[in-house]
């Protein structure tokens, strides 16, 4: 996209010189100390309408410089856990090498392997483009990847098709399935914010849900996330993270004790 090509997760510091929302005090992503989460009794469910999506439904998946991205139809909607209606945009991933883990968020500090971000825009907005400059504007689900003993299906439906789009602008074609699969049976247990997108041009206008429950890959899908897609530079993508950000006194709700 326009003036997003030239930032890297090298040169950090110029982010906030290019981009003013970078140095802001409500920036994602950020620790989560469960000893300061607050139990919010009052936070309901999440729920996921028009998630399960027929084989014939194709999405388009994409090699962007910083992740893989599905780009997600509208139909697809949050209507439960948030005060408003959010409708689906973009899902992507964060992961780290084979040498280390890569999530964006942290939990008491530990970093898990990976993290999925399924983004969406408050319908009370015209459009995504105008929504993501108000700070009601996005939601993001949030949820960690960890190796486990089974193979995921789920992800497998993204996965699998990696080595059809190693370069960068590369895109391919994803049959519908179930996108509910790839976030927690749980919806329940989950940690909620307000913060700001992890990338230029970093808008503060995120209210952020991290799931409590993770997801379990096989190692060898895990080793295909890390190890596949290549960057702007032709090295391989890999640890596309954004260190945690200064909480600045937010206080990060929990809906479990
Ligand atoms: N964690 S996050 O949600 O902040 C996030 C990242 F951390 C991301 F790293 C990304 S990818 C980087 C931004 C980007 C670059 C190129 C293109 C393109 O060529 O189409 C598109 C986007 C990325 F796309 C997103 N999500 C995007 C935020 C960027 C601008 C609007 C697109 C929807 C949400
Ligand atoms: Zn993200």
């Amino acid at each position: 996209g326009k003036g997003h090509s030239h930032w890297s997760y090298e040169d950090l510091k110029h982010w906030s010189t290019d981009y003013s929302d970078c140095g802001g005090t409500k920036q994602s992503p950020i620790n989560v100390d469960t000893d300061q989460a607050i139990f919010s009794p009052d936070l309901r469910p999440i729920q996921l309408s028009g998630y399960s999506l027929p084989a014939n439904k194709q999405l388009k998946l994409k090699n962007n410089g910083h992740t893989v991205v599905l780009d997600l139809p509208e139909t697809l909607a949050l209507t439960g856990g948030y005060a408003q209606q959010y409708r689906a945009v973009q899902l992507h991933l964060h992961w780290g090498s084979p040498s280390g883990p890569g999530s964006e968020h942290t939990i008491n500090g530990r970093r898990f392997a990976a993290e999925i971000h399924v983004v969406h825009y408050n319908t009370k907005y015209d459009s995504f483009t105008e929504a993501m400059v108000h700070p009601d504007g996005l939601a993001v689900l949030g949820a960690f990847l960890e190796v486990g003993h089974g193979e995921n299906q789920y992800y497998n439906e993204i996965l699998k098709h990696l080595p059809e789009i190693q370069e960068v602008g590369q895109e391919t074609l994803v049959s519908g399935f179930n996108i509910a699969g790839l976030l927690p049976a749980n919806l329940k247990l989950y940690f909620h914010y307000n913060g700001s997108l992890t990338t230029p041009p970093c808008y503060q206008t995120v209210k952020w849900t991290i799931f409590n429950h993770t997801m379990l890959l096989s190692r060898d899908q895990m080793s295909v996330l890390v190890s596949t897609l290549r960057s702007p530079e032709d090295e391989l993508l890999q640890n596309n993270y954004r260190p945690v950000q200064n909480l600045h006194g937010r206080r990060v709700l929990a809906s479990f004790q």
